[in-house]
C-alpha cells in the first residue's frame, strides 16, 4: 500500500524546487517554507497593515534581508533521544554556534491566517499570535521552518534561553521609496543578558534553544487533552505546568 505521508515539500519562489536544501532532520510531510504563505481569508488592507515603508527614526525591531538564511545557519534541528526530556521522540532546535545575548536566531514562518474560528486549526500545537489588533496569527503546523521545532522551557532547564519578538523584515518592493518596505514578522531571538548581566554567555553551541510558550499555553493544552480523553497531551501538559 503507498505510504500515506506526503514527502516533504519546498515552497520558494526565488529557488527551483531541486537546488534549496531541506534542514536536517526536517520531518517528512510538512512543507518547508523560506517565506509565509496567507491564507484567502487575509484581505489586502490586512497584508497591507503589516508592512512599513523605510524610516531612519524606527523604533521597532529591523531584521535585515542579509541576516536570513534558509535553512538557517544558526541552528540544527534534532531528534530528541534523551527519556528524560519530556519531548522524547520529538524534534527541538539546538545552537549551531554561540549566540549573543539579543542576537535575531530565526524567522517563526508558517500560514498567516485570521483568527477566525473558520480559518483556524484548533487542534494546532504551532499557532502563534502575529498581530492580535489586525487579528493575524501564524501557524506552522503543516508547513515553516526550523522554528516550529522550538521547545518550551518547562522540565527542560530553569529558565528559556530565547524569546519571541516582534520584529521587520526587509524586503524589496517596486512601489515604495527607496526599493524596499519592511513587513511585519514574529522571530526567535537569544534573551538580553539582564541586569545583572547573568545571561551574558547567551547561548552556547549545542544548547536547545528554548523560549516560554506562557502558562496558558499549557492551560489550554490541558483543558483540550482532559475534554479529548487525551491521557498522552494531558501527561505532557500537566507535567510542563508542574515544571
Ligand atoms: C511547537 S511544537 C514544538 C516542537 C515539537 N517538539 C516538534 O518536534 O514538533 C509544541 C509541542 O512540542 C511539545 N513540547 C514542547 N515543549 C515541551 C515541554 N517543555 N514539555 C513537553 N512537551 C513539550 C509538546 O508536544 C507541544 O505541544
Amino acid at each position: 500500500m503507498p505510504s500515506k505521508i506526503k514527502p516533504a515539500v519546498l515552497v520558494t519562489e526565488e529557488q527551483p524546487l531541486e537546488e534549496q536544501k531541506l534542514p536536517q532532520n526536517w520531518p517528512e510531510g510538512i512543507t518547508y517554507l523560506t517565506d509565509h504563505t496567507y491564507s484567502d481569508a487575509v484581505t489586502t488592507e490586512q497584508k497591507t497593515a503589516l508592512s512599513r515603508t523605510l524610516s531612519d527614526d524606527a523604533t521597532w525591531i529591523q531584521v535585515r534581508a542579509s541576516e536570513i538564511e534558509s535553512p538557517s545557519k544558526n541552528v540544527e534541528i534534532k531528534v530528541i533521544t534523551d527519556e528524560k526530556h519530556p519531548a522524547c521522540g520529538q524534534r527541538g532546535i539546538f545552537a549551531a554556534h554561540s549566540l549573543i545575548p539579543d542576537s535575531f536566531i530565526l524567522l517563526y514562518l508558517g500560514h498567516v491566517h485570521t483568527n477566525a474560528l473558520s480559518d483556524t486549526d484548533s487542534k494546532s500545537d504551532y499557532d502563534l499570535n502575529l498581530d492580535g489588533e489586525l487579528g493575524l496569527s501564524v501557524d506552522g503546523v503543516n508547513s515553516g521552518n526550523e522554528s516550529r521545532h522550538a521547545n518550551d522551557y518547562r522540565g527542560i532547564s530553569e529558565r528559556p534561553n530565547a524569546e519571541f519578538r516582534d520584529c521587520y523584515v526587509q524586503v524589496p518592493s517596486a512601489r515604495r521609496a527607496g526599493g524596499m518596505k519592511w513587513e511585519r514578522r514574529v522571530a526567535i531571538f537569544v534573551l538580553s543578558a539582564g541586569n545583572a548581566g547573568k545571561r551574558k554567555a547567551g547561548i552556547k553551541a549545542g544548547e536547545e534553544i528554548l523560549v516560554n510558550y506562557g502558562k496558558s499555553y499549557w492551560e489550554a493544552r490541558k483543558r483540550i487533552a482532559s475534554f479529548r480523553h487525551d491521557e498522552a497531551m494531558l501527561k505532557i501538559a500537566s507535567l510542563a505546568l508542574e515544571g
